[in-house]
């Protein structure tokens, strides 16, 4: 994978007194040029704008120094890095709102790239990155090059680069966007996490479509109340941020949402039981691949065949979230379609690692990690699966303990055979993640009938494989696209899909 360059090449840039007018706040010094923006003291390049923002361990301020004698022109941060700040003896501007303010001066000082191509914004618990890569793929079918933004990757054409994050800091955020636009890109897709919302990450970015998928329980450490997370949601479907919206009304979240859009808004509806929306899903089937083909209804009642490689209604769901929103975006519906049927594989979620055949299961990689996400990926396979489904999953450590039961629950309550195994256990004791699994699995299944406790992982996966037919699929979740499995500090090299594959050969020959 080519590296990929984070910020434009070329910036004709801002002045400060421009972002001062802009963004408000109070400014300390003289006038000057600012050429790029970042909250990283370690990112700064001359003529950066350092956005010196308060942290949950430090504030950004306590590095003002570094930032200066890296080369930064000016900078932005609030009153309680304001002394740190002039300190350096660099023009300061003190702003009330600084997370606000460093997005808005971002934008300034790139020119504003997202009014300069069509950007899609995704939104919801489930399916962002999954949608992303569909969406990406439609955006494909009418453009050259399509930038993409998400948990995966960051993406200009046929570069791209890991992501540390769904959606980054917004003054990388309008760097990468401003980015592609020099890269020629005609259009651009990217996640919006609901912290990212929260955090003003995607604060001046102009969406051309917003795209909600769904919403279920998840971050409540954040955002306290599904109400609240909701809310945070549904502040990116106003003008502010958007001119159209595309919303999903198959949860009861959606249909709330419809009724607070203040955008043009396309709903779809891809359930059976869903309310007849604009746009529907309809006759959703399995494909002998594992995939899924279903009809997709315009509102003019036209007829369109959608086939796709990915299996199960979530991505039925997906699927026509992505083809509508790159209509709404301008890509003709053919192209859409076709686009989205040919996207590029998204890694890790879902992932079908081998199909069925006489003598192989079918294997998959899946990424989810809630409760419901479990859930669902399991009742997608339920409708590809003939035989068994066995489950190989675990939990991360250091990560909310309160889930881990309710996992346990959702796996034992879809899934025929449950191998509790390690996920990432990171410092924390995996025995003790495991048991907090099984209690949610005993209160589902108390006599333990098919359920194992095997560790380590890559014995679980090959466990799994020794016990399975090839009517039954086995499907490894949480871990989708990481490429390590982190013990005490150490990430060691491991992935699902080639533990899967070691394990098919190691059973192949055996039996040859
Ligand atoms: C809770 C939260 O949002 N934390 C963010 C916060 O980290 P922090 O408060 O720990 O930062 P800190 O270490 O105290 O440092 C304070 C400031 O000093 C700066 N700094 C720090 C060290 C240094 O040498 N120089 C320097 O300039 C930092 O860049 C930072 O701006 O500021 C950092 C830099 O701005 C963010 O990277 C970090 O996001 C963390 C990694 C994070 O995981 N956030 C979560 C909540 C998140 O955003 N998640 C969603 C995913 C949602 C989903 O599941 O889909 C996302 O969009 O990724
Ligand atoms: N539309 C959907 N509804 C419910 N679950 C889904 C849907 N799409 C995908 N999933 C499940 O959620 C998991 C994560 O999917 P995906 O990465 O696309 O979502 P995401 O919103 O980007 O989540 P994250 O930010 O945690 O990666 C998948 O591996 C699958 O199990």
């Amino acid at each position: 994978m080519p590296d990929l360059a984070m910020r434009p090449m070329s910036v004709a840039g801002a002045l400060l007194s421009a972002i001062e007018a802009r963004v408000g706040g109070d400014l300390r010094g003289a006038d000057v040029r600012l050429t790029g923006a970042t909250v990283d003291s370690r990112a700064v390049a001359p003529g950066d704008l350092f956005c010196a923002l308060p942290g949950d361990n430090v504030h950004g301020a306590a590095f003002a120094a570094q930032a200066a004698s890296n080369g930064a022109a000016a900078i932005l941060t609030d009153l309680a890095g304001e002394d740190l700040a002039v300190a350096t003896g660099l023009p300061v501007l003190v702003s009330t709102h600084a997370r606000r303010s460093a997005a808005l001066a971002a934008a300034e000082i790139y020119g504003d790239p997202s009014r300069r191509m069509p950007v899609i914004g995704v939104t919801g618990t489930n399916g962002k990155t999954t949608t992303s890569f569909l969406v990406e793929g439609a955006l494909r079918a009418a453009h050259a090059t399509v930038g993409l933004l998400g948990t995966v990757e960051m993406r200009i054409g046929e570069e791209a680069e890991p992501s540390t994050r769904t959606t980054t800091e917004a003054p990388m955020l309008q760097g990468l966007l401003a980015r592609m636009v020099e890269a020629g890109a005609g259009a651009a897709v990217m996640e919006a996490s609901s912290q990212a919302i929260a955090l003003e990450r995607v604060t001046a970015t102009r969406f051309a479509v917003v795209l909600f998928t769904n919403l279920s329980y998840e971050h409540l450490d954040f955002h306290h109340t599904m109400e609240e997370y909701f809310e945070e949601k549904a502040r990116i479907f106003t003008p502010e941020f958007a001119e159209r919206a595309v919303v999903l009304v198959d949860d009861e979240w959606g249909r709330l949402l419809v009724d607070e859009v203040t955008v043009p808004v396309e709903t779809v509806a891809t359930r059976p039981g869903s309310p007849w929306a604009d746009w529907n899903a309809i006759d959703a089937q399995p494909t002998p691949t594992g995939g899924m083909r279903f009809v997709l209804v315009a509102p003019d009642r036209s007829r369109h065949d959608v086939e796709i490689g990915l299996p199960g209604l979530i991505n039925v769901s997906n699927a026509a979230g992505a083809i509508v929103s790159a209509h709404a975006a301008g890509v003709p519906l053919a192209d859409a379609i076709r686009g989205v049927e040919t996207a590029r594989p998204v890694p890790g979620r879902t992932e079908i690692v081998t199909v069925r055949d006489a003598t192989t299961p079918m294997t998959v990689v899946d990424y989810a990690h809630t409760p419901d996400g479990i859930a669902s990926v399991l009742e997608a396979m339920r409708l590809v699966t003939p035989g068994r489904i066995i489950i190989v999953f675990g939990c991360d450590g250091l990560r909310d303990d309160s889930k881990r039961p309710g996992l346990g629950s959702a796996a034992a309550a879809h899934a025929d055979v449950v191998v509790v195994t390690d996920e990432n256990p990171r410092t924390e004791p995996p025995d003790h993640i495991r048991a907090r699994i099984l209690e949610g699995v005993d209160a589902e299944r108390p006599d333990r009938h098919d359920v194992l406790e095997i560790f380590p992982r890559v014995a679980a996966v090959e466990a799994a494989i020794r016990m399975a037919g090839p009517e039954d699929t086995v499907i490894a979740t949480g871990k989708g696209h990481e490429t390590t499995q982190e013990i005490d500090g150490v990430h060691h090299p491991y992935t699902d899909a080639g533990a899967f594959l070691a394990a098919l050969e190691a059973v192949r020959g055996e039996r040859a």
